[in-house]
């Protein structure tokens, strides 16, 4: 990287376009792909995809370690330290078996200030976060802000 004095480019937003980038060059492997093509251990997939996967995803990973470096994050501590909060906010005797966002737990960071609700209505929040839409909606908005709670840790 420093011979081919590709360094001076990467700043962090630099990175990051190209992060994305990968990741859309990922997830073209992937496009319009049948369900039967999109399942654990990509049944169906030839030895030549598979070679390109590998190599898209060493480059997401390879521009996410980059712009770890340059952001002055440790990637390693804050996905250890992500590691242990995603355990205290979705512990296993409660979540088995259920995607529903930690919301639904009440097991939120801060001690589960937000209401659980009375009888019921947690359950049925767990229920709407847990289906197919809605859930990727709650993911989407809750996941904004605990991600950026998670990059002030990594980045301590
Ligand atoms: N300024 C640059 C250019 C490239 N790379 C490295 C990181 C990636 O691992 C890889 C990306 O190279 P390309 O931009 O050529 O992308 P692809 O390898 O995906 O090629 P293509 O877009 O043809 O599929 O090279 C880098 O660190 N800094």
């Amino acid at each position: 990287m420093r011979t081919r004095h590709h360094t001076q480019y990467h700043t962090p937003r630099n990175l990051l376009l190209a992060l994305v980038g990968e990741a859309g060059e990922l997830s073209e492997l992937f496009q319009w792909r049948p369900d039967s093509e999109a399942g654990p251990g990509l049944p169906g997939w030839s030895r030549q995809e598979r070679t390109a996967l590998e190599e898209e995803l060493a480059d997401v990973l390879l521009y996410l370690v980059r712009l770890s470096d340059v952001c002055g994050c440790d990637l390693g501590a804050a996905a250890l330290s992500k590691l242990a909060k995603n355990a205290a906010k979705y512990p296993a005797e409660r979540c088995r078996g259920s995607s529903a966002k930690y919301t639904a737990y009440g097991t939120e960071p801060g001690g589960g200030q937000r209401p659980q609700g009375g009888e019921g209505q947690g359950e049925e929040e767990g229920q709407r976060q847990g289906g197919k839409g809605q859930g990727q909606e709650g993911q989407r908005q809750d996941g904004t802000g605990q991600g950026q709670e998670g990059e002030a840790t990594g980045a301590q």
